[in-house]
């Protein structure tokens, strides 16, 4: 992994060659992220998304191929948010010390310093602090465990913010609500976004650009609307199929608009009906 700070994309991946034992799991994958732009990556179950995930995070070596990042300086460039929010917040620290706890690693400022830090990023996603400061993970929920997730990802200023699947375990409602923050901090900070899911109407919401991914190869790409209006891939027309209540491809491009809770089309997965939930 090298340092590309003199293009404008945050990340190139170039020709990803990954496998576990004899069997090819990632075939030649490239895909660039632009400072400030969101990507999305579907595909099916299967496809290679995590492995992606994982070898961007330098948790699985690639066979060849190559990963660039942009890091703008930053120790940790890449921060992840999973799937399931409640499981990857240490259980026994309170919201407060989790999203504190990189500064804490990396021995920034004071812990005066990093606890205001803290509080600041739990107010700009949506967690009141002195409500939420000393809640543990147990007590929160999906929505808000989520929440808590994406201000630890953001305090340490990563060049790029990998989201894997980071909404399909929650409720209807509240997936509307973490993409709508996704958005604003897309929009408001310039978070560059690599933005990993199975699901065409979920990526619509967020991402600028989408790659579609079919056994482990890219099989077409480009402008999110272009793909999702004009499918050239039999593939991407089944994973559309797929999304049957994907919003109307001569909809207005919802990528640089809030979402809106109510006429929001939920993934599959959560098709039936579900209570609205008062809070997160
Ligand atoms: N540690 C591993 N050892 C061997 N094979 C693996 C390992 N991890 C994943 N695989 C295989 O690699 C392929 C891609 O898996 P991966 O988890 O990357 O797909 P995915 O698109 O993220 O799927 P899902 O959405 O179900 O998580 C699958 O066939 C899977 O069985």
């Amino acid at each position: 992994m090298s340092d590309v700070a003199s293009t404008p994309d945050v990340l190139i991946v170039s020709n990803l060659v990954v496998g576990y034992g004899d069997r090819v799991v990632l075939d030649g994958v490239s895909i660039n992220v632009p400072k400030g732009g969101s990507v999305g990556l579907v595909g099916e179950s299967g496809s290679g998304k995590s492995t992606f995930a994982r070898t961007i995070l330098g948790l699985q070596k690639p066979r060849s191929g190559s990963i660039n990042i942009a890091s703008g300086g930053a120790d940790h460039p890449v921060q992840m948010v999973f799937q399931d929010p409640i499981s990857s917040l240490n259980p026994h620290r309170a919201a407060l010390d989790i999203v504190a706890e990189p500064l804490t690693i990396r021995g920034e400022g004071t812990m005066r310093q990093r606890r205001e830090s803290a509080r600041e990023l739990l107010s700009r996603v949506g967690l009141d602090p002195h409500r939420f400061a000393d809640a543990r993970p147990s007590t929160l929920s999906g929505g808000q465990a989520q929440r808590v997730a994406i201000a630890r990802a953001l305090i340490a200023r990563p060049a790029l913010l990998l989201c894997d699947e980071p909404v399909s375990s929650l409720d209807v409602s509240v997936q509307a609500r973490v993409l709508n923050l996704l958005a604003e901090l897309r929009d408001e900070i310039g978070l560059s976004m690599l933005f990993i899911s199975h699901d065409l109407a979920v990526v619509r919401m967020i991402a600028d650009s989408v790659a579609v991914l079919c056994e482990g190869q890219i099989v077409e790409s480009g402008d999110t609307e272009s793909v999702i209006s004009a499918p050239q891939h039999e593939y991407t027309r089944q994973l559309l199929e797929a999304a049957p209540r994907l919003p109307g491809a001569s909809r207005p491009a919802p990528t640089s608009t809030l979402i809106d809770p109510v006429n929001f089309s939920p993934p599959a997965p959560f098709a039936g009906p579900s209570p609205e939930p008062k809070d997160d």
